[in-house]
C-alpha cells in the first residue's frame, strides 16, 4: 500500500448470500487526517462497508488495504491484529460498563493489547495506562470526571467516556458508526466537534456514518455517499448541494 493512504479498496463487493451484492464496484481512498462522513439510506451497507474495511467482515471480491495491510476476502489473524492495534471504534451506543467509573471505562480501550487483562481491573493497570486514560479524558474535556461512575454522566458524556476509551488507544483511524444518533442535538454537535478536533490536533483519520446530513456536511472534508450499493458521489464536503444529499435518499 502508498504511504499516503489510509485505506483504499479495488474492485471491492460484499455479498451476504451468494449472487445478492450488499456492495459493490468500489473504488475508494482515504488518506491520513482526512474526515470523511459515509451517507447513505437505511440498509445501503454503511455498517458493512465499515466492517469489511478493517477486516472485521469478509469481502466477496476486489481486495482492501487497510493501515499497511492488503487482503482480499478476510486478513489473517496476524494482519487483523495489526490494522486493530491502530484503529479507535466509537457506536452509536456507548457500551460503557455502567457502575465502573469513567477511568476504568477508559483504560478498558487497552484491552487487546500485550498484557491487557490488567485494564479489566482498574487498580492492576500499569500507571503509564492510566496516565493515558486522563489524557485521553482531558482531550474530550472530561478529566473532572475521571473519578465518576459512568451512569451518573449524561448521553452526551458517555459518548465522549466512548471516544476516550477508542483515543486511549492512541489509533492512526478513528470509526464512528452513527456516533451522535442516540444523542439531542446539542449533545450530538459536542461530539461530533470533539471528533473533528481530535482529527485536526492529533493527526488522527476519520471515517464515520451518519443520517445527519448537518453533521455529514459541517464535521467532514469529503462525503462518500453510497447508493444501491455503489458510490454515488466522493467529494469535497464544500462541493456537496443539498440537491445532491437529498438524490441519496431518493428512491
Ligand atoms: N449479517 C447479515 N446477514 C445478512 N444480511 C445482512 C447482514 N447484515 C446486514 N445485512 C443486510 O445488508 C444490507 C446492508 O446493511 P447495513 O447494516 O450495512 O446497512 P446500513 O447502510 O448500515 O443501514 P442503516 O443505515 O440502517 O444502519 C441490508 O440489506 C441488510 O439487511
Amino acid at each position: 500500500m502508498e504511504q499516503d493512504s489510509i485505506i483504499r479498496t479495488s474492485g471491492f463487493a460484499k455479498s451476504y448470500a451468494p449472487g445478492v451484492p450488499v456492495l459493490r464496484d468500489l473504488d475508494i481512498e482515504i488518506r491520513p487526517r482526512e474526515r470523511i462522513a459515509l451517507i447513505g439510506a437505511n440498509g445501503t451497507g454503511k455498517s458493512t462497508l465499515l466492517k469489511c474495511l478493517i477486516g472485521l467482515l469478509p469481502g466477496s471480491d476486489g481486495t482492501v488495504s487497510a493501515l499497511g495491510e492488503t487482503f482480499s476476502g478476510s486478513p489473517s489473524k496476524a494482519q487483523l491484529r495489526r490494522i486493530r492495534l491502530q484503529i479507535g471504534f466509537v457506536f452509536q451506543h456507548h457500551g460503557l460498563v455502567r457502575q465502573l467509573s469513567v477511568l476504568s471505562n477508559v483504560t478498558h480501550g487497552m484491552l487487546g493489547y500485550p498484557g491487557s487483562w490488567r485494564a479489566a481491573i482498574q487498580v492492576m493497570a500499569p500507571a503509564e495506562w492510566r496516565i493515558r486514560a486522563m489524557e485521553a479524558l482531558s482531550a474530550v474535556n472530561l478529566e473532572a470526571k475521571a473519578l465518576e461512575r459512568a451512569d451518573a454522566l449524561s448521553g452526551g458524556q458517555q459518548q465522549r467516556v466512548a471516544i476516550a476509551r477508542a483515543l486511549i488507544r492512541r489509533p492512526r483511524l478513528m470509526i464512528a458508526d452513527e456516533p451522535a444518533a442516540s444523542l439531542d442535538p446539542s449533545a450530538g454537535r459536542d461530539v461530533m466537534t470533539v471528533f473533528s478536533r481530535l482529527a485536526s490536533e492529533q493527526g488522527i483519520t476519520l471515517l464515520y456514518t451518519s443520517h445527519d446530513m448537518e453533521h455529514a456536511v459541517s464535521y467532514s472534508d469529503r462525503i462518500i455517499a453510497l447508493k444501491d450499493g455503489r458510490v454515488h458521489f466522493d467529494q469535497a464536503s464544500s462541493s456537496v448541494s443539498q440537491s445532491m444529499l437529498s438524490e441519496v435518499f431518493d428512491g
